[in-house]
Formats: C-alpha cells, sequence, structure tokens
C-alpha cells in the first residue's frame, strides 16, 4: 500500500543562498519553517569574508526567521586568497561559522573575490585540516577551453585529486554534485569527503533546459547534466549512502535577472524543496532513505547532533504557485504550477495561521481561495 504520510526528523539544508535586504526578509521564512538548520551561502556583494562579517549577516539573518520556526543559521565564509589562517580559528570559536566556500573565480554567481589559485591558500587549508572544518568547494574549472558540460568533471582531475594528495586530511563537501564522475569520486573518497545534491539536478536532466523553448528558470550552475547523470545521482541516494545529502542550492534572482538575454545562473527551490526531494524518492522507491539523506547524514558529517524535532510530510496534491512577490520583486520558485503529489504539514510549533503567512506572498495558478494549496493545512 502506498504511505499516506511520512514523519522524518527535521531536516537541515546544507547549502542556499538567502541573500540580502529583502530578499533575505521574504526567503528565509518559507526554509525556516521547514529546516532546522540552514547553511547560508556567503556570496553577496560584497562577500561574507570574515567571521565579524558573519556575525552581522547572522543577526540579519535571525531577525528574519519567525519566531516559532525555531531555525538556526550556519555560516560559511567566502575564501579569498587574502584569507588568514588566523580567521580559521575565529570561525572555529564563533559557533556558527561551520565552513569555507571556495568559489573558483569566475565559475558562478557574485564569484568574482574567489580564488584563482588554491595554492595561494595553503595557510588556511592547513589550518582547515587541522581543525577539520569542511571546505565547501564548488567544483567547476573556469578554463574557458573546457566545455561548460565537461566542467565538474575537469575539476576533479585538476583540482579535487591533486588537493586531497596534498591534504589527506582536509574535509571536504564537494557541492552540488551533477555528473556520475562526481558521484564516484566521493564514494571511493574517505570518510572526510561528502557531497551535497540538488533537488533539480535529480529531477531533470539538460533536456529540460529546452523543452519547447529556452528555459531560464531551469538554468543553474553547475547546469543540468546527461539523463545517465542524472540516474547516477538517483541511483547513489537511493541508496542511502551516508556522504550524501540534502542541500538545495536554493538561489533566488528576481525573475527580471532570469527572464532576460544573458540570465543568472540559480534555482529558487526553497519552498518547494523538501516536497520535490519526496517526489524524487517516492518515484525511485525509497521513501525509506528520505530521512538519512534529509536529516541525519549532513548533520553527521558537520558534526552537529541532528534535530530532535520532526516534520509530517502528507500525500495530497497541490499546485506549485508561480510566483513569489515582495517589494517590486518577483521571484519564480522551481517547478512553477506543476502539481506535487506532497506536501508539508505545519509543525506542532506553528498555528495554523503562521503557516498560511508563509504561503502570503505567493500567489498561485488557481484564483479559488478553496485550492488544495490554500487547504495545505
Ligand atoms: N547555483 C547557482 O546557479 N547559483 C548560485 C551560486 C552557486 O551556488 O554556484 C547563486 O548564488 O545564484
Ligand atoms: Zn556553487
Ligand atoms: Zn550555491
Amino acid at each position: 500500500m502506498k504511505r499516506e504520510t511520512l514523519t522524518l526528523t527535521r531536516p537541515d539544508d546544507w547549502h542556499l543562498h538567502l541573500r540580502d535586504g529583502a530578499t533575505l526578509r521574504a526567503v528565509v521564512p518559507p526554509s525556516a519553517r521547514v529546516f532546522g538548520r540552514i547553511m547560508a551561502m556567503p556570496n553577496l556583494k560584497p562577500p561574507v569574508t570574515t567571521v565579524v562579517q558573519a556575525r552581522a549577516y547572522r543577526e540579519r539573518l535571525l531577525a528574519a526567521v519567525p519566531e516559532e520556526a525555531g531555525c538556526t543559521p550556519l555560516l560559511s565564509l567566502y575564501l579569498t586568497e587574502s584569507t588568514t589562517p588566523h580567521e580559521v580559528e575565529d570561525a572555529q570559536a564563533s559557533g556558527f561559522v561551520v565552513g569555507f566556500k571556495y568559489y573558483p573565480q569566475g565559475a558562478t554567481t557574485h564569484s568574482e573575490a574567489g580564488v584563482r589559485d588554491l595554492m595561494r591558500c595553503e595557510g588556511v587549508l592547513k589550518a582547515l585540516a587541522e581543525t577539520g572544518m569542511p571546505l565547501q568547494v564548488h567544483g567547476e574549472v573556469t578554463d574557458p577551453g573546457i566545455d561548460v558540460f565537461d566542467r565538474e568533471a575537469v575539476f576533479i582531475q585538476r583540482e579535487l585529486i591533486p588537493l586531497l594528495e596534498r591534504f589527506p586530511d582536509l574535509r571536504v563537501v564537494f557541492e552540488h554534485i551533477t555528473t556520475e564522475a562526481a558521484v564516484d569520486f566521493v564514494r571511493q573518497a574517505g570518510a572526510g569527503v561528502a557531497a551535497t545534491v540538488t533537488p533539480q539536478h535529480l529531477l531533470y536532466n539538460r533536456n529540460a533546459l529546452f523543452q519547447g523553448g529556452i528555459r531560464p528558470h531551469y538554468y543553474c550552475l553547475p547546469v543540468l547534466k546527461r539523463e545517465e547523470h542524472r540516474q547516477a545521482l538517483c541511483a547513489i541516494v537511493a541508496k542511502g549512502h551516508p556522504r550524501f545529502f540534502l542541500g538545495t542550492d536554493s538561489a533566488p534572482h528576481d525573475r527580471q535577472n532570469k527572464e532576460t538575454a544573458c540570465g543568472c545562473a540559480g534555482i529558487y527551490s526553497a519552498p518547494v524543496a523538501l516536497p520535490f526531494y519526496a517526489q524524487v524518492f517516492d518515484a525511485l522507491g525509497a521513501l525509506d532513505k528520505l530521512e538519512g539523506f534529509a536529516s541525519h547524514f549532513g548533520a553527521d558529517f558537520y558534526r552537529v547532533p541532528r534535530n530532535s524535532e520532526t516534520v509530517t510530510l502528507i500525500r495530497q496534491p497541490w499546485t506549485v504557485p508561480l510566483t513569489q512577490d515582495f517589494e517590486d520583486q518577483t521571484l519564480v520558485p522551481l517547478g512553477a504550477g506543476e502539481i506535487l503529489d506532497w506536501q508539508v504539514l505545519p509543525s506542532g510549533r506553528m498555528d495554523q495561521g503562521s503557516w498560511l503567512d508563509s504561503r502570503r506572498g505567493i500567489r498561485s495558478g488557481e484564483e479559488s481561495p478553496g485550492s488544495t494549496e490554500q487547504d495545505a493545512g
């Protein structure tokens, strides 16, 4: 018989972009209501490169977390060629900075301040290896001679393998992996190497980018890959491998900056991420593996306790809202207008009002106030 409800340890999102200002205030609540911990990426303008900046950013994040949500923001520091080993010490002492983010310069959104040559960061890498604080890696080479679909696989050969040879104790999170090569690499690596997996890379292959025309809302970096790669990602998470865990890479960009001649990379998945992951695991016949992936393995890797609360998903179809509107901005969520099988029930700590409030500003495709989406609670 098909399962109709699914109760999990409250999950964590180990990779997402929460931006700043009005966007931050709009995108934090949907994540905070579901996830116990949210790992905020540091690619702001200017980037979050110091613990001092991270502390200030954390205050802004905390101010945006709805009180009843009880969600803890964690932070990552943006590694630059001028980062000092001292910063690692400060990070370690802070209790809320739990990783350093390596953006190869030019690889992705707001990576201008990133690293050109990782070996210029030797002192920091040594300090990270000593403390056990993970290096979180956007794993793509930027060499213009390398095809955009091959950048992750080439990165493994050119950067990751030499890096781990030089620093065998360095703990690494290979972020938002997209290829079979990355799956194999992480599987064969030691206990100190893990990967995050996004909903979109489990759901879609690169055809989604061109389905009936060009589809900017399916564009993110690393770009979607061939079907065989999607299947390799699905296979490893369906096995419940403990070093592959949830990181949505939810990356909101205003609609105007997505639907344009040179659109930004990034998919806003946070408000629909858990239902989408449930859909994937369900289709794989692996719903029993969702909890490990979403709620256990990331906490274990980051050496923090698993959450003690739970979330419940119910099998009740709902339509993903077309947009989330606030101030003068519009975000288009992943799967806008699609029907999803699973939805998240509000937690015991949330009253009905606060759940509906989380949907406020989200415009549904259906005009009827009695639509299933509104009935979610
Ligand atoms: N994933 C993306 O396509 N975009 C991210 C940056 C990143 O994670 O690489 C963003 O900040 O917009
Ligand atoms: Zn990235
Ligand atoms: Zn990201």
